[in-house]
């Protein structure tokens, strides 16, 4: 990494590393990471949602100490958030999965691989030794593909597996046809100019070469080939998929299981009654179904069918520490992150993603001292709703029980 890239100084969120990325990226690439489907209403709408709750602060409280610590199924995190599973993360920077591994192990939060990573998943491992580290699948036409990394990542340490069920088909992300964005690239005159302007990514690929999916290339028993194996991601989608599978993904994982993409109390309901231990309500960061609603505005009532029968999880729009305390104030277990820890990936490798996280990490400290709440037990009591005015009283959150441990739905 060239010195030029190594500082840190004059970061103070994630909305500075995002356009820090974005001059470092290539066009193609950072529209990719950053960009939503089709007009990116329910992009814009995954902020706004955030934007439009209201905290009712308590003062003359103890906060002298205030600990935002939590646990995730079994494992006692330092806060209550995961560093999400995204795909072709090395398109930002080389051995991205490991280095966005070992700054979430070294935070004391899981890491959630994807299947559609680029490095393999037991290098992952290797980066984070100590880390937590969770799986997320996409199931193809092919188990056997689901089958082979769910036995791998077991045998690797994954604690927890989640299965993401919002892209049977990919959202219309028409960025990605302006830039003429394919995999792999294809060097146009479009392409070239875009190069020239980003040479540090340009060059950072010319040595690395081109990201290759390999988790899914060694499932197949194949050697990596980008175009076969993302043409295969793309398409291969097992569009059959439903509950009842979730018996079949049991019968290959025995920790606990997340369906991720879940924006309904109906699926909430049916993820219960079919065995999962918990869901992530997601739209997926904006980025498949234009139109749908933010999972934070889903949440509550989510939370109140569920009363605390699966953990309960959530992403799309988390770029502030009182965004995780917000959602963790309206029920949620924890929160996902996604672009977020990529913006700081993107603009300055291990020290940007390390950064981003200890960033997020004090703005819920903060956030929680000036609300008045040492620790996440109390948060529900924090939130009012939207409409100016509103008392804390009034809030629709008081007298939800409190977050307790939840048992696995299934025991191995
Ligand atoms: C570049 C990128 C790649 C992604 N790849 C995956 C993936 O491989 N599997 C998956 O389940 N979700 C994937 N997602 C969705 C994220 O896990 C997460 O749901 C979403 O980014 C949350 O929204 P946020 O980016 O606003 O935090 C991806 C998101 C981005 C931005
Ligand atoms: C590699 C893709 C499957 C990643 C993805 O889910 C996305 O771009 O949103």
């Amino acid at each position: 990494m060239s010195l030029f890239f190594s500082s840190t100084r004059g970061f103070a969120n994630v909305a500075d590393y995002r356009e820090a990325a974005r001059r470092r990226l290539a066009k193609i690439a950072f529209d990719y990471l950053d960009g939503g489907a089709e007009d990116g209403n329910t992009l814009a709408r995954n902020r706004a949602a955030f934007a439009n709750l209201r905290f009712a602060p308590r003062t003359m409280l103890d906060v002298s100490s205030v600990s935002p610590a939590t646990r995730l199924f079994d494992y006692p995190a330092s806060a209550p958030f995961v560093v999400g599973p995204t795909g072709l993360n090395s398109l930002f920077w080389p051995k991205a999965d490991e280095t966005l591994a070992a700054a979430a192990a070294a935070r004391g939060v899981p890491f959630a691989l994807s299947s559609a990573s680029t490095s393999l998943l037991e290098d992952v491992r290797a980066a984070a030794p100590g880390g937590e580290l969770w799986m997320q699948i996409y199931v193809q036409k092919d188990r056997r593909i689901a089958e082979s990394i769910m036995r791998r990542a077991s045998a690797a340490g994954f604690s927890t597996l989640l299965v993401t069920v919002d892209t049977p088909v990919h959202g219309r992300r028409d960025h990605d046809v302006h830039n003429d964005y394919r995999l792999p690239l294809r060097v146009t005159p479009k392409l070239l100019a875009d190069l020239l302007r980003h040479p540090h990514w340009a060059w950072q690929i010319a040595r690395h070469g081109t990201p290759q999916l390999v988790n899914l290339a060694r499932s197949l028993g194949e050697t990596p080939n980008l175009q076969r194996h993302a043409a295969a991601l793309a398409r291969q989608m097992d569009l059959s998929l439903g509950w009842s599978d979730i018996a079949w993904l049991r019968k290959h994982w025995q920790g606990p299981l997340l369906i991720k993409g879940v924006m309904t109390v109906e699926d909430a309901r049916l993820a219960h009654r079919h065995g999962a231990d918990g869901i992530v309500l997601s739209n997926h960061g904006g980025r498949q179904l234009e139109g749908a609603h933010a999972p934070i505005e889903v949440l509550p009532a989510v939370a109140d069918a569920l009363g605390g029968a699966l953990h309960l999880y959530l992403d799309s729009g988390v770029r502030r520490g009182a965004d995780v305390v917000k959602a963790v104030a309206l029920g949620a277990r924890g929160v996902l992150l996604g672009r977020a820890p990529l913006y700081g990936l993107a603009a300055r490798g291990a020290p940007g993603v390390a950064h981003v996280l200890s960033l997020l990490y004090e703005e819920i400290v903060t956030t929680m001292t000036l609300l008045g709440s040492a620790d996440i037990e109390t948060l529900p009591a924090r939130l009012a709703g939207d409409s100016p005015g509103t008392s804390r009283s009034a809030s629709p959150l008081s007298g939800r029980p409190p977050l307790a441990p939840i048992p696995h739905a299934i025991q191995s």
